[in-house]
């Protein structure tokens, strides 16, 4: 019998387990409170890496996703994901100005930077990826490309808020949903439920205590207009210093199509809102980005700003995600805290959650040092 899935939350990891769910048989449901990829997934860079993480318990889940990437970028197509490989490097700037960079002069100092960066006020430049081993998706389009798959696939998307659970014994039977639209309340049965909320996740616990602490740490990003497509597939990660001393490590992605994604401007200790639609982008924030821009490239800097956003990255607390059953619970699994490589690592959760939920067991990923009930098993040890 064809399983039916919920799964609440239409971020990119909601999005890559209702993906991996459908191509596995399964019928799934995405409940999603705001609008697909409105958060996090929407507003995120898209750098994919993969071997960054070999020293981080998550190094197997990232190569497994960096594969998994290429491969979906063959399946959906590259050009509904953003999927490119990219040339990374790192560079040292202060804040300032930049002139123009036509001139031949402008590369023949920092060879390995591209030409469209300018180096009036770059110290130093080294290559810290190649085609080999980085490469860019468009968040928001690979997050909707995922769910559009999962719909043709016989799946659903709704935009509602999940409240809560109905329960016999340890087993989830349905759950409680509040149309966003019309603010009815609904209950939709299911054979298992994936909660894949993000930096909300905490606020489930409400009404299910035994999932783990998740906080969420605020970024602002833009992104700007490259409308005679002057950059080129490179990323820049900054060490940052501004005029006031202070130091940042923003980033910079040119994307296909003439647009340019800037982040890297964080607030500390503000509470995640009630909902993605509650977000508040911050214009100091904003021109803090288009300052660094500028020190950039001189175009970058007076370029058209098309989007000024806000998210918050889901951390948890000892900094790796949260995959696996929720404990005390036969068919509820969670999937959150994926902090700053949530795009990279979506393919390989979902795929491995897929798996642990219809077979009984992941095959393609070990999510032992991901299982949510390590918190209350160090809790009990304290
Ligand atoms: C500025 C920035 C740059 C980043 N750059 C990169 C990068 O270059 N590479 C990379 O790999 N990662 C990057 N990340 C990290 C990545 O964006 C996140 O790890 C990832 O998007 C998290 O996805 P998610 O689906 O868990 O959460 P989210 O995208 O936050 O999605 C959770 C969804 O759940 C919904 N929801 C919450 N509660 C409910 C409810 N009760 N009912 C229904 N729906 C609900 C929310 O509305 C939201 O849409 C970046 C993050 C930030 C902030």
């Amino acid at each position: 019998m064809t399983q039916h899935v919920a799964i609440v939350g239409g971020g990119v990891i909601g999005a890559a387990t209702a993906f991996y769910l459908s191509k596995q048989g399964a019928r799934c449901t995405v409940l999603e409170a705001t609008g697909p990829a409105c958060s996090a997934s929407g507003k995120a860079g898209g750098f994919l890496a993969l071997d960054w993480n070999d020293s981080s318990p998550i190094g197997p889940l990232a190569r497994r996703s960096y594969a998994l990437h290429a491969e979906l970028a063959q399946e959906l197509g590259a050009e509904s994901t953003g999927y490119r490989p990219v040339n990374t490097h790192s560079i040292s700037v202060r804040q300032g100005q930049a002139g123009p960079v036509s001139s031949s002069g402008a590369s023949k100092r920092l060879p390995s930077l591209p030409g469209w960066v300018a180096r009036d006020h770059i110290s130093q430049a080294s290559v810290i990826g190649t085609h080999e081993n980085t490469a860019q998706v468009h968040p928001e389009l690979f997050t909707n490309a995922l769910l559009q798959r999962m719909q043709e696939a016989g799946g659903s998307v709704q935009i509602a808020a999940v409240t809560g659970l109905v329960t016999e014994g340890d087993r989830v039977t349905a759950v409680k949903a509040r149309d966003s639209i019309s603010g009815e309340d609904r209950v939709l049965q299911a054979d298992a439920v994936v909660f894949a909320c993000g930096a909300w996740s905490s606020k489930l616990q409400a009404w299910l205590p035994q999932l783990p602490d998740i906080s969420g740490l605020k970024v602002h990003s833009i992104v700007v207009a490259d409308p005679q497509q002057r950059t080129t597939a490179d990323a820049l990660f900054l060490a940052y210093r501004g005029s006031n001393g202070k130091s940042l490590e923003p980033e910079v992605y040119p994307r296909p199509g003439g647009q340019v994604y800037i982040c890297g401007v964080s607030e500390d200790d503000v509470p995640v809102p009630a909902t993605a639609a509650d977000v508040h982008v911050r214009a100091d924030a904003i021109a803090q980005l288009q300052g660094i821009a500028a020190s950039v490239s001189q175009e970058l800097g007076a370029a058209e700003v098309l989007k000024e956003q806000a998210c918050y990255l889901p951390c948890s607390d000892d900094g790796l995600p949260v995959i696996g059953k929720v404990p005390g619970l036969d068919n509820a699994y969670v999937a959150t805290g994926h902090s700053c490589w949530g795009i990279l690592n979506a393919p390989a959760t979902g795929e491995a959650l897929a798996e642990l939920i219809l077979q009984g067991a992941a095959q393609s990923s070990n999510l032992k040092a991901f299982d949510p009930a390590r918190f209350a098993r160090a809790a009990k040890r304290r």
